[in-house]
């Protein structure tokens, strides 16, 4: 498993990767010095290499030295996505145009040029200059709003780049194989979900750190899909993941955003500068090519990899690409991908580098140069070199192979600072041929003969999966390739594992996956609660426990997705999420007036909405959400509106989905409509989303926060305190809050999880 990321991650000598994208949204800014922006050694490296003319070099560095502008990306469906623009565009830049600070005018904020749909922002105002002037602070705090819900990413231009030439369209079964923290993983699932319709693919996100696999679960929340899986791999020695019937799968798209030295970030990464060596490149060039190895492998014929790093260096680009090329002749070609976002400036891949070393960084600037492997080696043999890399010395795929200008090297795409005042990337976009001999759409090529060695890794214990044995039932194909559940020879209508038992890695600490049988009582009662149509996929309800019991949390996956659970031990391929969190148990206690326990947390919403039954969603406006935000259990009969009041009045106690229609009311302005869970009790109503997300919702709609504190539990250590004592009774605690906040409703879960799996 890979090493949680450091606050400086160009510690240890520079050698540690960069997770470059970690502080994207947190709106910190290091101290920022100039005068500490030099590093001899950088100079003299990229100098020889070339990656810039002569001319240029003093742009180049000057650009470098400067303040990174803030960019983020509008995100979600496009008709969701076009609203919110609009409202940045007229309600917002237009107040900014005029803005001065300490005697200079501040640009007001400005779509990035070759971002599609004007969707991409740039903001250029110094950091002082937005908080200290009224129309910057005010969209500073809608910017932090609408991050915090979802609508917005704060993300580097440059970052956004590589999903974009993924070209992902909404059936393709697609893999981000370092993922962490989830910027691109978020573009790729609005990809495979355009219009949030029902999309048939899947994404499988996956990150060889396990705490940054919980950041994705947490960053992917914002976008449910039940086509997601995250898991927690090497992708070097990623799994092959069985499909039923001896077929294993093979995607039609792979991101490879690889560790990287990171030298690109060196506009907000500044440590790098003190860290920066020559060797950081060259020791990381062994593990990308791995990563871009596995991927090849992966990769269904006719499907495209996009390989990124966030570097300068050859050694991590170039060389990684040429390598990987020069493993499978003629079975990959890089895409020329000079016509897509034409208004963004690129710089063509090199066709020749320098391979270079730097003994010790911190003592000598000096760079040994070798133009030959050979030439290295003899380094070595004289003792005028030391071997690094335990021990193994720098592999020759460092160097420019004989046929580098043969290989279209130069269609890869390198990104730099000065050209569009953003960070430094590498982008190369790769296609596997789909030629007469290539292997079948769903099937494997046996793993290439790639030079360099896998060491074992600690995230990777079950790789001999070629022992295994593979089932045996007849398996026919969807449209996507992937065997339909319902095809499977496994149960797919009831609780179950995988079809044949695998050994499991009992290092794996997460709770195991099983599908609900749909009769199942719970499962009924929530079918009936929702009126829920026939479309509505009751055979794929996913529990995290062994016996398919719907205890606490009830997600929703689509037919891709549950193919592969019932196909592999989740052990082996360490799935640490799966679909969408779609049913929550509000109350865990035996009453009997409540016919169904269950509510639609917000994040699984979207998915329900097209199979609820007619009716079932009440209509309000911001009348009624100005009452549901105030109080936290407002009664029935302090609602105004009649035909509300009734409509409630009418219905059992459980769970409501109330759409809130866009307009102006009340005091407040809601550009979109909205759709949220509210549990009606004996006699009140209560909106159940949690506390930060009631204030960030009032300030957006209403301008301020106007929820009140909640109430206080009467006796906190009793255990269903409310239930005696409130005449109201089964007043619902929503997430997030007193004994129902999310880290306790969490542990609860988990307890009672685990207990029936002990
Ligand atoms: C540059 S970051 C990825 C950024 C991410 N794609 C995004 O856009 O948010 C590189 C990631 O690779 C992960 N990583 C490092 N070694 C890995 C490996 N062998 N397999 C999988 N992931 C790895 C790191 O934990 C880190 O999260």
């Amino acid at each position: 498993m890979g090493k949680h990321r450091s606050k400086n991650p160009a510690r240890a000598g520079g050698r540690k990767p960069i997770n470059r994208d970690d502080n994207g949204g947190t709106g910190d800014w290091k101290k920022f010095d100039p005068t500490d922006m030099n590093n001899e050694a950088f100079e003299q490296y990229y100098k020889a290499q070339g990656i810039v003319s002569e001319e240029e070099w003093t742009d180049f560095m000057a650009c470098l030295r400067k303040e990174l502008p803030v960019t983020f990306r509008v995100t979600g469906s496009r008709a969701h996505a076009d609203t919110i623009n609009d409202i940045i565009r007229t309600a917002y830049v237009p107040n900014m145009l005029d803005v001065e600070f300490e005697g200079n005018k501040i640009e007001p904020p400005s779509q990035l040029a070759w971002y599609p749909g004007g969707l991409g922002w740039q903001i250029e105002a110094p950091k002082r200059a937005v908080r200290k002037t009224e129309p910057f602070r005010l969209f500073q705090r809608f910017l932090v709003g609408e991050t915090e819900v979802g609508n917005l990413s704060r993300q580097e231009a440059v970052s956004m780049i590589p999903p974009l030439f993924l070209d992902v369209e909404p059936h393709h079964l697609c893999l981000d194989m370092c993922a962490a923290p989830g910027s691109k993983t978020a573009q790729i699932i609005e990809a495979l979900n355009p219009h949030h319709t029902a999309s048939t693919g899947l994404l499988i996100a996956n990150d060889s750190d396990y705490k940054r696999t919980h950041m994705l679960v947490h960053q992917t929340g914002r976008m449910p899909s039940k086509g997601l899986i995250v898991t927690n791999y090497d992708a070097s020695m990623y799994p092959t993941i069985k499909l039923g019937a001896g077929k294993t799968l093979q995607f039609d798209r792979i991101l490879a955003d690889v560790p990287c030295s990171g030298d690109g970030t060196l506009r907000k990464n500044i440590e790098i500068w003190g860290k920066w060596g020559a060797a950081d490149g060259n020791s990381l060039h062994g593990l990308q090519l791995r990563i871009l190895e596995r991927a090849m492998t992966m990769l269904k014929p006719g499907g495209r990899l996009v390989y990124s790093t966030c570097s300068f260096n050859p050694s991590e680009d170039e060389a990684v690409i040429a390598a990987g090329l020069n493993a499978r002749p003629g079975q990959f070609s890089i895409v020329d991908v000079s016509a897509q976002l034409p208004n963004l400036k690129r710089r063509p891949g090199k066709t020749s580098w320098k391979v270079g070393t730097q003994p010790d960084a911190k003592t000598s600037k000096e760079i040994a140069w070798y133009e030959t492997h050979e030439e290295y080696r003899q380094a070595v043999e004289n003792g005028t070199e030391k071997e690094k890399d335990r021990g193994k010395g720098l592999p020759s795929t460092l160097w420019p192979p004989a046929n580098a200008t043969e290989l279209g090297l130069e269609k890869c795409l390198r990104l730099l600072p000065h050209d569009q005042n953003t960070g430094g990337f590498f982008v190369c976009v790769l296609e596997k041929r789909a030629s007469k001999n290539s292997a079948p759409a769903t099937t494997e090529e046996p793993t290439s003969s790639s030079s360099l060695k896998r060491p074992a890794s600690p995230a990777a214990p079950q790789a001999a999966e070629t022992k295994r044995a593979r089932e045996k039932s007849p398996v026919a194909e969807s449209s996507s390739g992937v065997a339909t559940p319902a095809e499977v020879s496994t149960p797919a209508t009831t609780a179950s594992g995988p079809a044949k038992k695998e050994k499991r890695d009992l290092s794996f600490k997460e709770d195991p996956y099983s599908y609900v049988d749909p009769e199942h009582a719970e499962i009924k009662s929530i079918i009936e609660r929702f009126q829920f149509k026939d479309t509505f996929p009751k055979h794929n309800l996913l529990v995290r426990n062994e016996y398919g019991e719907p205890l606490r949390t009830v997600y929703l996956t689509n037919d891709v997705v549950k193919t592969i659970i019932l196909n592999n031990d989740y052990t082996r391929l360490r799935i640490i999420s799966a679909g969408v969190k779609s049913f929550a148990r509000q109350d865990s206690q035996q009453r009997v007036e409540i016919g169904c326990k269950w509510r639609s947390p917000i994040d699984g919403i979207l998915e329900l909405l097209p199979h609820v039954g007619n009716g079932f969603v009440i209509n309000a406006s911001l009348v009624e959400l100005r009452t549901l935000l105030q109080d936290h259990y407002p009664p029935i009969e302090k609602f105004a509106n009649e035909e509300w009041k009734k409509v409630f009045e009418g219905r059992d106690m459980g769970c409501a989905i109330v759409k809130f229609q866009e307009g102006k009311e009340a005091g407040g302005e809601l550009r979109l409509p909205m759709w949220l869970p509210v549990w009606k009790a004996k006699m009140s109503l209560s909106l159940m989303i949690d506390k930060r997300e009631k204030s960030i919702l009032s300030l957006r709609t209403f301008g301020e926060d106007i929820c009140n504190p909640p109430p206080i539990q009467k006796d906190q250590n009793k255990p269903d305190a409310t239930a005696e004592t409130d005449p109201a009774a089964a007043e619902p605690v929503p997430e997030g809050e007193g004994e129902g906040s999310a880290g306790v409703a969490l542990a609860v879960e988990e307890s009672e999880e685990k207990a029936i799996n002990a």
